[in-house]
């Protein structure tokens, strides 16, 4: 029998309507959500609009856990910290996985940390090997101060000159990485570091990503294509740059006695050798490097940027510090155990990041298998966003939650204390692992910055305005502000 091609397009048509009609109409035990249109699903919901404020909107109408169709996925969102809990500490074993997706798959090859696929030892190495180093310990305070005086001198050089600092509180926050990892920091006028350093943050921020991950469809446009592309090339040009670091350790490793990061990965590789399966290879070291500057590098220096904003915004918060580390520190600048007699300080700190979380989606995770959450479905497969904005600003646990008040993080005697459900670095198996690291550093260049400064705004100007720009992360709008010299 001879099918026409007349036939076979009809079946063809057929087909594709049965398929967007499927397509729009939701299963009915997935989470609540909008109802999806053919073809574009709920991507007019989200396009070109804040997601922080779609998300607000949808769980009001949809509950704790609602879901969207988005091109080829369904997303997930988890709002509030029980649901949260419920979904990445209590199902934390079919949670913890990254999803599909054209950055993890293309740029990061599924390698390394973050996106690495064989993540668990990748992780548990790099954990204790930075507990060894002293994350949180002694050592780890020293390389963080001794970046802290250097940062101070710099901004000393601007003689209370309006100023941009973003730039260089990324190369400030970089040279701690540095120092773990390389053994070593770089003078912030060395070009090579500068354009290392602007390359990881703007591999980083790079705007497509987040739009290119959910919709691939969009490489077909020329101008993504293009950035994309130079993503890749930007992201090849660092491993590059890895590899040259790691030949020089090569050629003067100790084995028994490792100054670093890359040394300590080295001696495991050589251990290693004889398993058949390992994934500690040259190859997968660049990558977890590339994973401690991308996730070590931008949140840490953004959130110094959005204390700086806030403070210059609040002067008379500025004075309350600066009253409360002259009461109780000595001798210089404030030390990391110094802390517990600065609780306004860490109130502060604190306030700063509940107010603007740095990775406000933290970072999507996907379900490896179909499970069920309080009664609904999600997906195998599905994007799965952990909405940590969603805990900072439920109005249940911190009132009034858009207004800037350090006094919610004081007890009745003003003690300080963060109560469970403050989650910046998110929870579960996925948890930040640079977590002591960052609250180290965060406590040392604060406190360093107004020992030794007065924030001010422009000559002549009224303060820059609080706002922000969502794309991988949540940094402030570029601004300036003076460093005027407050004790030499
Ligand atoms: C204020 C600073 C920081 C904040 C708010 C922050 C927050 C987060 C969040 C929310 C996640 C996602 C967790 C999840 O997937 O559930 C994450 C992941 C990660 N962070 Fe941080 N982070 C900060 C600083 C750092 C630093 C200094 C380092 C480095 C040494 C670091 C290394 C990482 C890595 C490697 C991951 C991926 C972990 C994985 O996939 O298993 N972070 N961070």
């Amino acid at each position: 029998m001879v099918v026409g091609v007349g036939t076979i397009l009809v079946a063809l048509i057929v087909f594709l309507v049965t398929y967007l009609l499927m397509r729009c109409r939701k299963p009915s035990d997935l989470p609540p959500g909008p109802t999806p249109l053919p073809i574009l699903g709920n991507l007019k919901l989200i396009w070109g609009k804040s997601l922080l404020e779609v998300a607000a909107t949808l769980q009001k109408k949809y509950g704790d856990i609602f879901s969207l169709s988005i091109g080829p996925y369904w997303m997930v969102f988890i709002n509030r910290y029980d649901a949260l809990r419920e979904v990445f500490v209590k199902h934390g074993n079919t949670f913890s996985d990254r999803p599909d997706v054209w950055y993890l798959r293309e740029v990061k090859k599924k390698k390394g940390l973050a996106a690495g696929y064989p993540w668990k030892e990748q992780r548990a190495f790099t954990l204790n090997l930075l507990r060894g180093f002293g994350f949180g310990t002694r050592s780890m305070e020293s390389i963080i101060t001794e970046e802290c005086e250097k940062f101070s001198e710099l901004l000393t050089e601007t003689q209370g000159k309006e100023f941009a600092i973003s730039g260089v509180i990324n190369n400030a926050v970089s040279n701690v990485i540095c120092s773990i990892v390389l053994g070593k920091r770089f003078s912030y006028h060395d070009q090579e570091f500068v354009k290392f350093v602007k390359i990881i943050t703007e591999t980083v921020v790079n705007e497509y990503t987040p739009k290119v991950n959910i919709l691939p469809v969009l490489l077909h446009i020329p101008k993504v294509k293009r950035r994309c592309d130079h993503c890749i090339e930007q992201n090849n040009l660092i491993r590059a740059w890895f590899q040259k670091q790691i030949d020089e350790h090569k050629e003067t490793l100790k084995e028994d006695h490792w100054r670093d990061f890359i040394d300590a990965y080295l001696v495991q590789i050589k251990k290693m050798k004889r398993e058949s399966d390992t994934q500690f290879t040259e190859e997968n070291l660049k990558y977890v490097i590339l994973d401690l500057f991308s996730a070590g590098t931008e949140t840490t220096s953004s959130t110094i940027g959005w204390a700086v904003l806030c403070l210059v915004n609040h002067p008379e918060i500025q004075d309350k510090i600066r009253t409360e580390m002259q009461k109780n520190v000595s001798g210089g600048p404030p030390t990391l155990s110094d802390r517990h007699n600065l609780p306004y300080c860490e109130a502060v700190i604190h306030e700063v990041m509940r107010m603007e979380p740095i990775l406000p989606m933290s970072i999507s995770h996907t379900a490896s298998v179909d499970t069920v959450v309080n009664g609904y479905r999600i997906p195998k497969g599905s994007i799965v966003v952990p909405n940590l904005y969603s805990v900072m600003h439920d109005e249940k646990v911190f009132p009034d939650s858009h207004k800037f008040d350090p006094g919610r993080f004081l007890d009745g005697n003003g003690k300080f204390h963060a109560p469970e459900k403050f989650l910046p670095f998110s929870l579960g198996k996925r948890v930040c692992p640079g977590e002591a690291l960052a609250r180290n550093e965060l406590f040392l260049f604060f406190t360093s910055l107004l020992w030794n400064f007065k924030i001010l705004p422009p000559e002549g100007q009224s303060p820059p305005p609080i706002v922000g720009k969502l794309g991988v992360t949540y940094g402030p709008l570029p601004y300036k502000v003076r460093f005027v010299k407050y004790r030499d």
